[in-house]
């Protein structure tokens, strides 16, 4: 890739290119009409016809340049834009990312980008360029005649209010349009993930509805905007006529009482006709920036928002196993009311080896103390510590190396089998892979694939079931040799054989691991060492099952139903 001072310094040459040669065409045509026309020279034509040829060349040489440099431009930086947006992004916390349509954000990363892109190529080469040639064409007009061009200034302060004026207009609308079209991407995703819902309801029309709707606010948006930036020019081009009038009835008693050459009026009118166009695209561009540049305000209130993800720390969990520690742990979401705890004064110690249930009803905290565990959010008061060490404190890497999440709705990426599965462990060696593979009781899955581990998963894992994707996700897990696990309802999609198997193998093997089961399923009690059980965000129960069966009311009443049921089934 042309380094980025490279590419300004051949589009500055190509400006200067371009101007220049627009300049001396209009400067050609005094010689066109005073030495061909007037003084009836042949031999003065071929010469000048080949200088008018050899003049075009060149400034459409510099245009193509010049074109081809600005799209250059335009698309390095949208892309280094969008490339820093992507990552300020996948920063913010995983609540902020679930709040809106996953669509919604990659519609703000290629829309914010893009004008990024369109304010610096605007101002840097168009604006640029057009000033540049402005003024080799005012220099024209100079030089033909001093007063004509200066009574043509009288034109500027005019352009000046219009380009205000519509400026103005334009900066109230497209703030709007950046929402509208997000919000427009939102509902058409959430039709597409949720088509099964929307399908089975005969919910058709009340999403045709909402897109319809979403559809035309944006419509109405962007055809304000239209309207506004659609009018600059016009409205210019009616002024540049009131002008040229005025210069015509100049002209004409200027020739034929003051004994000026045509040829110099030509230039004149020539150079002013030519200006006025990149006076036009100068008002045009200025207005259209306006609205890139309220987007890029736009993405540098996103850019610049500290992130909300917290912070990591520079240490690492010293070697060897080590206990996972709540130490009076306490959790408020931001946006609940009267700050209501999720976790309240959470104070528990999970011992490695120990394979531990975290039960209760929904709405309890489970998930919340999940996402707590993985790092997702910090505590709000207390602290969680593993092998003795905050995890506040640990770097991004110890924390991913530390932890592995197998989640119920296992998100597989696009690619195949063993991409997905080394996505735990990429330098894994085949004998782990195997190892996993075994583990998760994949084996059976991978026989049935033509291209077994090479099959190619689809978008999310689409071309396996639920119960395979789980497996998957298990195996995925297993490879990263991680010291807590946490299952969070992860074997609820998997038949009861091969869910007694992979329950059976963590429970036997994993001698020196956490593994936390976030579960509703009272099958899952069997195989655990300890249940925790909260209920309004706090731990009302923390043992052996049957101890927790013999002795603790608020397990019993959340199970013992079940327990029955299990029993008689
Ligand atoms: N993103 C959020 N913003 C605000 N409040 C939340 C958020 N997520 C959960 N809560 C609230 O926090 C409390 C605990 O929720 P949590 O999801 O941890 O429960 P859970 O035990 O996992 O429930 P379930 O078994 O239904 O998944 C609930 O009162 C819930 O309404």
């Amino acid at each position: 890739m042309v380094p980025r001072w490279k590419l300004y310094l051949l589009s500055i040459f190509c400006m200067i290119g371009v101007s220049a040669f627009t300049g001396a065409l209009a400067y050609s045509t005094k010689l066109i009409v005073n030495e061909v026309f007037v003084d009836g020279d042949t031999k003065a034509a071929f010469y000048v016809a080949g200088l008018v040829v050899l003049i075009s060349f060149f400034k459409s040489l510099f245009e193509y340049g010049n074109g081809v440099l600005s799209v250059t431009f335009q698309r390095v930086i949208a892309a280094g834009y969008q490339r820093m947006l992507f990552q300020k992004l996948m920063e913010k916390d995983v609540w902020y990312l679930t709040r809106q349509h996953s669509a919604t954000f990659m519609g703000r990363v290629q829309q914010l980008g893009a004008a990024c892109g369109d304010v610096v190529v605007n101002v840097s080469n168009k604006l640029l360029t057009e000033t540049l040639t402005l003024l080799a064409l005012v220099g024209v007009m100079v030089m033909q005649d001093p007063l004509m061009s200066l009574i043509s200034c009288i034109v500027f302060p005019l352009i000046f209010w219009i380009v205000g004026t519509l400026s103005k207009r334009i900066r109230s609308v497209a703030a709007e349009e950046t929402e509208l079209t997000g919000a427009y991407m939102g509902v058409g995703t959430e039709a597409f993930q949720g088509v099964r819902t929307v399908k089975s309801y005969g919910l058709e029309d009340k999403t045709y509805a909402k897109f319809d709707e979403a559809i035309d606010k944006l419509e109405t948006r962007i055809l304000g905007i239209a309207k506004i930036t659609a009018a600059t020019v016009p409205l210019l081009q009616f002024i540049g006529g009131l002008v040229l009038g005025g210069f015509v009835v100049y002209a004409a008693w200027q020739t034929l009482s003051m004994g000026k050459t045509p040829g110099e009026f030509t230039a004149f009118i020539t150079a002013f006709l030519l200006a006025y166009q990149p006076a036009e695209r100068i008002s045009k561009v200025l207005v259209q920036i306006q609205k890139s540049v309220v987007q890029a305000g736009y993405m540098y209130e996103i850019i610049e928002t500290p992130p909300t993800r917290p912070a990591a720390g520079d240490k690492t969990f010293p070697e060897g196993p080590g206990a996972l520690e709540f130490d009076a742990v306490s959790f408020a979401y931001e946006t609940a009311e009267d700050g209501v705890k999720a976790l309240s004064e959470v104070n528990i110690t999970l011992n490695p080896g120990e394979k531990i249930a975290l039960v209760g009803r929904s709405g309890a905290g489970k998930s919340t103390l999940v996402d707590l565990v993985m790092r997702f959010y910090d505590p709000t008061s207390g602290h969680i510590r593993l092998a003795g060490t905050d995890l506040r404190e640990v770097t991004d890497e110890a924390m991913r190396n530390a932890v592995a999440l197998i989640s119920q709705d296992v998100f597989l990426f696009e690619g195949t089998l063993r991409e997905n599965i080394l996505d735990g462990k990429p330098d894994a060696i085949d004998e782990e892979l195997a190892r996993a593979i075994e583990f998760a009781a994949l084996q059976p899955v991978l026989d049935m694939l033509p291209d077994g581990l090479e099959t190619n998963v689809g978008p999310n894992g689409s071309g396996l079931s639920g119960g395979q994707k789980q497996r998957v996700g298990i195996a995925r897990a297993v490879l990263k040799d991680a010291r807590v696990f946490v299952f969070d309802e992860a074997t609820s999609a998997l038949d009861v054989e091969n869910e007694r198997r992979i329950m059976e193998r963590l429970s036997a093997g994993f001698a020196d691991k956490i593994v936390l089961f976030a579960t509703h399923r009272p099958a899952t009690l069997a195989y655990v060492d300890k249940i925790l059980m909260l209920d309004h965000g706090k731990v009302v129960a923390f043992g052996p099952q049957q101890q927790l069966e013999a002795e603790n009311e608020s397990y019993q009443n959340l199970f013992a139903a079940a327990m029955d049921d299990t029993a008689e089934a």
